[in-house]
């Protein structure tokens, strides 16, 4: 189902939000490094990094509060454990990687003239330091990360706002339940990218079309909107 709000511009140029986190960059090594070493300042034994996957898609905020109750650590430590957090999501964009094809993806949306945008619920320290590091940042007319509004994911708000500054409503496109419940709020159609950081089965997070490699995105956009 693609919505009409969607159809109704020009199916050339329907704008293109990405997720960030397990939909364009394979982040998960770092996050579990970032937080192992925090635990191991402090410790703790490391944790696997399926289970870190589990506290990952709401922010640092939720993922911190996961992590301290997973571990045992101590919660009274809170602002300095999320300072030294905060500092090491960062280093940590140096063990992110674009998962195969995705940038080329982008790259061939892009000049084909499709207004590419990021809605992700990291926040802009890490971003940045992980759109420097990949030197993605010149490919999206719109970022916006999980502390520029006040309200993150699942809130529609982040996602109107980077389709407000690509100049309308498009496709979103994200790798979990939390982007699916995102976009159908914010009343736009929804592909799921099957090979990120997904705590639920398929079956349960509603979608428009599903893809399990970037190489075909850029043909799957086409035969949905030329
Ligand atoms: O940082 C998070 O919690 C998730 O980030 P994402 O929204 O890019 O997946
Ligand atoms: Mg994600």
């Amino acid at each position: 189902m693609i919505g009409a709000a969607v159809t109704g511009r020009g199916r050339a140029t329907v704008p293109v939000v990405f997720d960030l986190d397990g939909t364009l960059v394979d982040s998960l090594p770092g996050i579990a490094w970032a937080a192992n070493t925090l635990l191991a300042e402090r410790g703790h034994a490391p944790l696997p990094q399926a289970r870190i996957g589990t506290f990952v898609g709401l922010g640092e905020r939720v993922f911190l509060d996961r992590l301290i109750a997973a571990a045992g650590l101590d919660a009274a430590d809170d602002a300095a454990l999320m300072a030294r957090l905060l500092d090491l999501y960062r280093a940590a964009a140096d063990r992110t990687t674009p998962f195969p094809g995705a940038r080329e993806a982008l790259q061939d949306l892009r000049d084909a003239g499709v207004p590419l945008g990021l809605c992700t619920n990291k926040p802009s320290g890490p971003l940045d330091a992980v759109l420097d590091a990949l030197d993605l940042r010149g490919l999206f007319g719109a970022v916006v990360a999980g502390d520029t509004l006040p309200v993150r994911k699942p809130d529609p708000a982040p996602l109107h706002r980077a389709f407000d500054l690509l100049g309308g409503l498009g496709l979103y496109v994200g790798d979990n339940g939390i982007d699916a419940r995102t976009a159908t709020s914010a009343g736009v159609p929804f592909w799921l990218f099957t090979e990120g950081i997904r705590h639920e089965p398929l079956a349960d997070i509603p979608h428009d079309r599903a893809f399990d490699d970037f190489a075909r995105l850029a043909a799957l956009y086409r035969a949905t909107f030329a």
